[in-house]
Formats: C-alpha cells, sequence, structure tokens
C-alpha cells in the first residue's frame, strides 16, 4: 500500500538522501520539474508538438523553484511563458535562487502583480508552483484571487485552460487537506488543478479532507529518491508502522497489485478448505422489536463476506419479526447480558454490537459482556469485537469506562457524531490544525484499540500510531454510499472478514473492510440501498479471484 508521508517526513527523506551525498537538492528539482511537464504532456497530448503557452506562478520557495524548471523546459519545447514570481529573487532558498538565474537567460522574471497577470494573453496552461510542503499560513488575498478558479474567466474561454499544481494547489494543507482561510475570507477559496503532481510519494493532504477534490488527478512523479524502504510497511497482514500512515489502495510503491493479492488475501473463502466452523462463528446483537433492521444487515453481510455461521441475539419480544426476516442466519433469543454471557463459546470468532441495539445501560453491559468474553486465556483467539453505534453513543457520559475494557481485538467504528460523543475534545470543532489522521491515532491511543472514523475519507488508526487513509475520491467517489444503513453493513463486514480462523490481522481486516465496502457501492453505482450492499459481495469477490 502506497505511503502517506506528511511534510515533515518529506523534507526528512530529502534532506537524509541529501547529506548522504547521493543526490543534489538541483537534482531533485530538476527531475521534479521535467517529471511535470511529462505528466502533463502525458494527461494533455495536443501539448506533445507545437507551440503553446504558459502562465507560470513561482512561489518564494522550493516549489517556485521547481516553477523555473517548468518554465525553462516549456521554453526548450518552443512554448511561450510568461511568468511571475511571488517573493523576492535574492530571498529564494540557493536551488531555487540557481533555477530563476537559468531561467532569467531565457525570459522575464515579473514580480507578482495581479493586474499585469490579467493582461497577459490567454494561456493553455497555468501553472501553479507557489507553495508545496512548505506552506505556514493562509494564502495572502491577493494571491488567492491569482489562484483562484474563477480568475481563468479573465481570459475568453478561460474554462479551457488547463491548470497544473506543482506538489499540490497551492493553499491546500498537505498534511490535513485543509484550506486555512484567511481573515479576510469567510471561506477557502477554491484553487483546484486539474492535473497535481506530487513528488517523491503522495503525502497525506493529497487524500484527506479537500484534498482529493483540489488536487484533481493526482500522479506520483519519481525524483529518484528512495527513501527508507516501504515494502515491509506495504506487506500484506502486516500492520503500519508507529508514526506511518498508508493509503488504502492495491498498489505497493507506485505499482498496482493484483487484487487477488490485496484484498484477496483477506478473504478466506477465496481460497483453501474447510469446515463451517473453520470460517468462525460470528454474533451479532441485535435491539427489540421494530429495531432489527440493522442488525440484521450487519449479520447478512458477515455472513456473506466469510464467517462460517452467523447467529443473531435478539430480546425475546423480537424473535418473531427476526425470524420472519432470516434464514441462513441463526437466531437466539437473548433477553440479558448474563444470558449472552452464558451463550458466548469457545467458537464465537467475531462479535459485533451497536446497529440498532438502543443506547442505554443493557447496552453497555453487552458491550461489557463481549469484551470479557477472552477464549484467549484457554488458547482460542480472542473473539474480535465490533463496536458501532448504539454500543458507543451508550458511553456517551463516561467514555473511559468502554476505553478500560476494549483489547487489542476490538475495534470502534463511529462517525462524526459518534466519534465527538466518545472523544468530545477531538470533535471536529476542536480539532483546530490537526489532521484527520493526528485525530484518529490520539483516539485509538485512547481507546487503547482500532479506532475507523468513518467518511470520504475513511481513517483508521491503532494504538501507537500506525494510521491507514480510505479516500472515496476521483474514480473510487460513491457519494450513493451516504445512505442509511451503510455503516451497519460496514460492521458487519469487519465482523465477517474478522471471523475465519485464518483471518489475518484486525488491522489489516479492517482495511479490506473499508476497500471492499466501498468497491461494492462502486460496483452496483447511484440507487444503493445499504440492503444492496451485501448482495453485491458475491460479485465484488468474484472480481478478486482472477
Ligand atoms: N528540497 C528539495 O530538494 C526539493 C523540493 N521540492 C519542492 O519544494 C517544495 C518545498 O519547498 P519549501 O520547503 O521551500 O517550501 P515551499 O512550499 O516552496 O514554501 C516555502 C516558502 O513559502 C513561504 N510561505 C509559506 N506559506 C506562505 C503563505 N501563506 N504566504 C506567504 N508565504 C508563505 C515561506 O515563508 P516563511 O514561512 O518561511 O516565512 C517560504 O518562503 C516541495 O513542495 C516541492 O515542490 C522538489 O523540487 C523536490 C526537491
Ligand atoms: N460521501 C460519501 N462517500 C463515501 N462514503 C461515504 C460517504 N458518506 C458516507 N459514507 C460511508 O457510508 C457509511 C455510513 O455510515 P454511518 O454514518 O454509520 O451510517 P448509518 O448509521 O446510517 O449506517 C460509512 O462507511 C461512510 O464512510
Ligand atoms: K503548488
Amino acid at each position: 500500500m502506497a505511503e502517506l508521508l506528511t511534510s515533515a517526513q518529506m523534507r526528512a527523506i530529502e534532506q537524509a538522501e541529501i547529506e548522504s551525498g547521493t543526490v543534489t537538492g538541483l537534482q531533485l528539482m530538476e527531475r521534479a520539474g521535467r517529471g511535470a511537464v511529462a505528466a502533463a504532456i502525458g494527461k494533455w497530448p495536443e501539448f506533445a508538438q507545437g507551440s503553446h503557452r504558459a502562465l507560470v506562478l513561482c512561489g518564494p520557495g522550493n516549489n517556485g523553484g521547481d516553477g523555473f524548471v517548468i518554465a525553462r523546459r516549456l521554453v526548450d519545447r518552443g512554448w511561450n511563458v510568461d511568468l511571475f514570481l511571488y517573493g523576492v529573487a535574492a530571498k529564494l532558498p540557493p536551488d531555487a535562487r540557481v533555477n530563476h538565474d537559468l531561467w532569467a537567460k531565457r525570459g522575464a522574471v515579473r514580480a507578482f502583480d495581479l493586474a499585469a497577470l490579467c493582461d497577459c494573453d490567454r494561456p493553455d496552461l497555468f501553472v501553479d508552483a507557489v507553495f508545496g510542503t512548505g506552506l505556514t499560513r493562509p494564502l495572502p488575498s491577493d494571491l488567492a484571487t491569482a489562484l483562484e478558479v474563477g480568475m481563468m474567466s479573465n481570459w475568453t474561454r478561460g474554462h479551457g485552460i488547463k491548470r497544473l499544481a506543482a506538489d499540490c494547489p497551492s493553499g491546500l494543507n498537505l498534511d490535513t487537506g485543509m484550506v486555512p482561510a484567511s481573515e479576510s475570507d469567510a471561506v477557502p477559496r477554491v484553487t483546484s488543478a486539474d492535473l497535481t503532481v506530487a513528488f517523491h510519494s503522495l503525502k497525506a493532504g493529497h487524500r484527506l479532507g479537500l484534498g482529493p477534490t483540489l488536487c484533481g488527478e493526482v500522479q506520483v512523479v519519481d525524483i529518484g529518491l528512495t527513501g527508507p524502504d516501504a515494502s515491509e510497511r506495504a506487506m500484506i497482514g502486516t500492520p503500519p508502522d508507529a508514526d506511518r500512515a498508508r493509503l488504502v489502495a492495491p498498489e505497493f510503491a507506485h505499482g498496482s497489485l493484483p487484487l487477488r493479492i490485496w484484498p484477496g488475501a483477506m478473504i478466506a473463502k477465496l481460497r483453501g478448505q474447510g469446515h463451517k466452523y473453520d470460517y468462525g462463528h460470528a454474533m451479532v446483537c441485535a435491539g427489540g422489536p421494530g429495531r432489527g433492521g440493522a442488525a440484521r444487515m450487519a449479520a447478512r453481510t458477515a455472513l456473506r463476506s466469510g464467517a462460517g455461521l452467523v447467529t443473531m441475539l435478539c430480546p425475546p419480544e423480537a424473535l418473531q419479526e427476526n425470524a420472519s426476516h432470516l434464514d441462513a442466519i441463526m437466531l437466539r433469543a437473548c433477553a440479558t447480558a448474563e444470558t449472552f454471557r452464558q451463550i458466548l463459546d469457545d467458537r464465537v470468532s467475531a462479535l459485533c454490537l451497536g446497529p440498532g441495539l438502543g443506547v442505554g445501560s443493557a447496552t453497555r453491559d453487552l458491550v461489557s459482556v463481549a469484551l470479557a468474553h477472552r477464549p484467549g486465556d484457554r488458547g482460542w483467539r480472542d473473539p474480535a469485537v465490533v463496536l458501532d453505534a448504539d454500543a458507543l453513543t451508550s458511553f456517551e457520559n463516561d467514555p473511559d469506562a468502554l476505553f478500560a475494557q476494549t483489547h487489542a481485538r476490538t475495534v470502534l467504528t463511529p462517525h462524526e457524531g459518534e466519534f465527538a460523543r466518545l472523544f468530545p475534545d477531538l470533535a471536529q470543532s476542536e480539532r483546530a490544525n490537526l489532521s484527520k489522521i493526528d485525530v484518529v491515532r490520539q483516539a485509538a491511543d485512547q481507546a487503547g484499540c482500532i479506532v475507523l472514523l468513518k467518511g470520504e475519507d475513511t481513517v483508521i488508526a491503532r494504538p501507537g500510531g500506525g494510521a491507514s487513509v480510505h479516500s472515496a475520491s476521483g474514480e473510487r467517489a460513491v457519494p450513493w454510499l451516504a445512505t442509511a444503513g451503510a455503516g451497519d453493513v460496514l460492521a458487519g463486514l469487519i465482523a465477517g472478514l474478522a471471523a475465519p480462523e485464518t483471518a489475518p490481522d484486525l488491522y489489516c481486516v479492517t482495511e479490506a473492510a473499508v476497500w471492499l465496502h466501498c468497491e461494492a457501492a462502486r460496483q452496483f453505482g447511484p440507487g444503493l440501498i445499504a440492503e444492496d450492499l451485501p448482495e453485491m459481495l458475491p460479485k465484488v469477490f468474484a472480481t478478486l479471484a482472477r
């Protein structure tokens, strides 16, 4: 799985490589600029031949240095280039200064000026090389105006101008995926690109928050940095290292993995042989009459995704309702937490509690029984315990009581609302400049278990710092997954994948579940309702088997 670096990690990798003497900063900058031009021509083949016009906006740091290289290489190809510098040449860092001087032999360096910029002939390509990983504060207002998409209407047929961003659209924070709004702007201005070239590796901000929308297509350009060997971190079945984050996707470094390897390796029933009990027994707890739908969807998904058998437990008064809806799923009455304790045997390998369970002390008691069931002491594997929805909300007034019971085989799957109830200090309104990755890391440390925070960008973290991001954006955008019950299905999917005896590490199972959940929605398409998700899984699995 591809790594998602922070700006600081990227700087450290560059620095280490430069200090080792294998490469110079200038070489890296040349490769970055060359790679950006090649990527633009690859995306827009009409740029390969003939003379075109570019407007290049350079910044005061090394991102600006990339801009000078891009400008020079475009002129080498016969382009006309207008170039503006936001900053002062004398203050450019050394490598950017060298490239400034090289460019100055070929064309003019004009000081940034909005009116002069608008006066330029219509460009075919607009190059944003103002800020990259070094953004430290909101954009100044005049610069924000120059970078705004609306700026293109300054020219006739302005919407046809292609926008290329070096490392990121300037103003995007590459650690958080957020755009800090300046004091003069109530909301951040939109500075999206059609193509963003990310140097060496994706950064977290390319895949979090506004990143996917603002960056457009993102291409990673290899600039010859080896960096620390990511292969181990990306190994199937191996959770990520502390302080590292990775993208949940069937990619390995810069290439794609065959789907049968990932996420296929997470699905026990794609291969192998065995008795139904070898595939584990998942249990789902349901609430009272009229509220069983959510738990039934979780149970059905658990059965579809690999558990050998699934039992649903419900209060006696809900038996009739549930029985009329269930066939392959077994059903048992369970009136109290004590009954639940007696029902749990060593072969129960996954538990899912929360969907439709009801908020209150009865649910807290069931959760306590689930978390206390530790057949690991008797040589069995402790069951995976997936806690969602009401199982989380029931601990709103005393989250620490929950965190005192969770263990390494527990996954909490809150949406933002549930997350705010358990981690009020980390709620969206309190996050300030923290990235969603760091927020979920802190939550996992507090909770002492795996935490998955849902959304278009879903973040998973485990205690100690390893984290993953799944981005339902671009080709994987599934806005129709925002439908009632989709979260219940995800909880069941994690339980079902975790149930088999041979199931890999729970963290990796959780990553795979999020990817498969999105994939089922993607293959189904618009019009999806939550019940469709488990029914799509066989089709998704068939594509993984090849
Ligand atoms: N190093 C290498 O070898 C390679 C680096 N590469 C490239 O370098 C990029 C990183 O370069 P970088 O570290 O110089 O940061 P960069 O994004 O140019 O900005 C820093 C400047 O902006 C300023 N500034 C920040 N925010 C501001 C604001 N809102 N408004 C106004 N000013 C603001 C900030 O000022 P300061 O905060 O210091 O006052 C400083 O002057 C990276 O993304 C990649 O493109 C590639 O070529 C590969 C090789
Ligand atoms: N716009 C979106 N794009 C992709 N996935 C989404 C989007 N909105 C919601 N989801 C996903 O759908 C699921 C919704 O879960 P949740 O909020 O718990 O809903 P419910 O409680 O109705 O089941 C989560 O897995 C979430 O990540
Ligand atoms: K940029």
